[in-house]
């Protein structure tokens, strides 16, 4: 009996197009069945001039995927898991989270190997709000400019001598094979990536069983556990891009999960970041989700609520 092929919805930068083939290799093992890509251009892809904390977030790099897969067009959309939304529409689901690459950012400049290195005022393009105040609380006296576009129009604006280095998540230079241009890994405490950083996510309509079945094997449980945890906390916070939230968890020795979270003043650059963590022995999603919760709560009780209401009015 022959089946139908398999049809991935992915956006047509050069990372998501290496991440849908990634899933497509993967699945053509794995199913015996067909593989084909759908490429669309979405509208987080078309706005360039804005940030994106200002055009609607990250919904706006998969509804356009997401309108393939209701039509029946696609079968499976692929994602970074970072650019999906914590809550999905009606009828989607992630039916799959795929084992992390490494989660942290990177440092990425021609001539400073550190930030250390820069010189005073120096300018540093990055278009995350997460990214800039962490980096204004290392380097208060830095100008942090704004970086959008796809990774090659980054890292163009970079060697134009546009700022004097910027910060990429380490996942997708490595992904692009561009893991040469990492000067330095920012450690975790210094730089706290964003919920879902480094994973990938597959997102199926959420009648389609036998798809959602066969797609679990690929899901890889501490990635899914770790990821959970994480963006229970941007739930449970409402977290948007316009929002300079942090949270990244990771296995303890205990073999427990250690949960980190951060979050910025979305407009008062200098105010202090609220941190939190929390520790759990974690087996499934819910107990994941209820870690994360227990760190939101934890961020709630330093104030975090002042940030979040200043981020709805920026
Ligand atoms: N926001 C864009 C985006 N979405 C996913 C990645 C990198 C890959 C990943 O984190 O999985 C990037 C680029 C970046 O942040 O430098």
């Amino acid at each position: 009996m022959t089946q139908q092929a398999l049809v991935i919805a992915t956006r047509e930068s050069r990372l998501a197009l290496w991440q849908a083939r990634h899933v497509q290799a993967i699945l053509e093992t794995l199913s015996q069945r067909q593989v084909t890509l759908l490429g669309m251009t979405t509208r987080g892809d078309q706005i360039l001039d804005r940030s994106l904390s200002k055009v609607g977030g990250k919904g706006l790099f998969v509804k356009e995927l997401e309108a393939a897969l209701a039509q029946g067009r696609a079968d499976l959309a692929v994602h970074s898991l970072k650019d999906v939304p914590m809550e999905l529409p009606e009828g989607f689901v992630l039916a799959a989270v795929l084992e992390r690459e490494d989660p942290r950012d990177a440092w990425v400049s021609p001539h400073y190997a550190r930030l250390e290195d820069l010189p005073q005022g120096a300018r540093v393009g990055t278009s995350s709000l997460r990214r800039m105040v962490q980096l204004l609380q290392l380097r208060p006296d830095l100008q942090v400019e704004p970086l959008r576009g796809n990774l090659d129009t980054r890292l163009r604006k970079l060697d134009e001598g546009q700022y004097e280095g910027i910060v990429l998540a380490a996942a997708g230079l490595v992904r692009l094979g561009l893991g040469e241009r990492i000067r330095a890994h920012f450690d975790t405490t210094h730089m706290l990536p964003c919920a879902g950083q480094g994973a990938l996510g597959i997102e199926v309509r959420s009648n389609d069983d036998a798809l959602r079945a066969q797609l679990q094997a690929l899901s890889h449980t501490p990635t899914l556990l770790a990821t959970e945890a994480e963006r229970a906390v941007s739930r449970a916070l409402g977290g948007s891009c316009s929002v300079p939230l942090a949270a990244f968890a990771q296995s303890a020795p205990d073999g427990g999960l250690q949960l980190q979270a951060c979050l910025g003043h979305p407009s008062q650059t200098g105010a202090a970041l609220l941190r939190a963590q929390g520790h759990a022995q974690v087996r499934t999603v819910a107990e994941a989700q209820a870690l994360g919760l227990e760190v939101a709560q934890a961020l709630r009780a330093q104030g975090a609520q002042t940030y979040l209401s200043a981020a709805s009015t920026v």
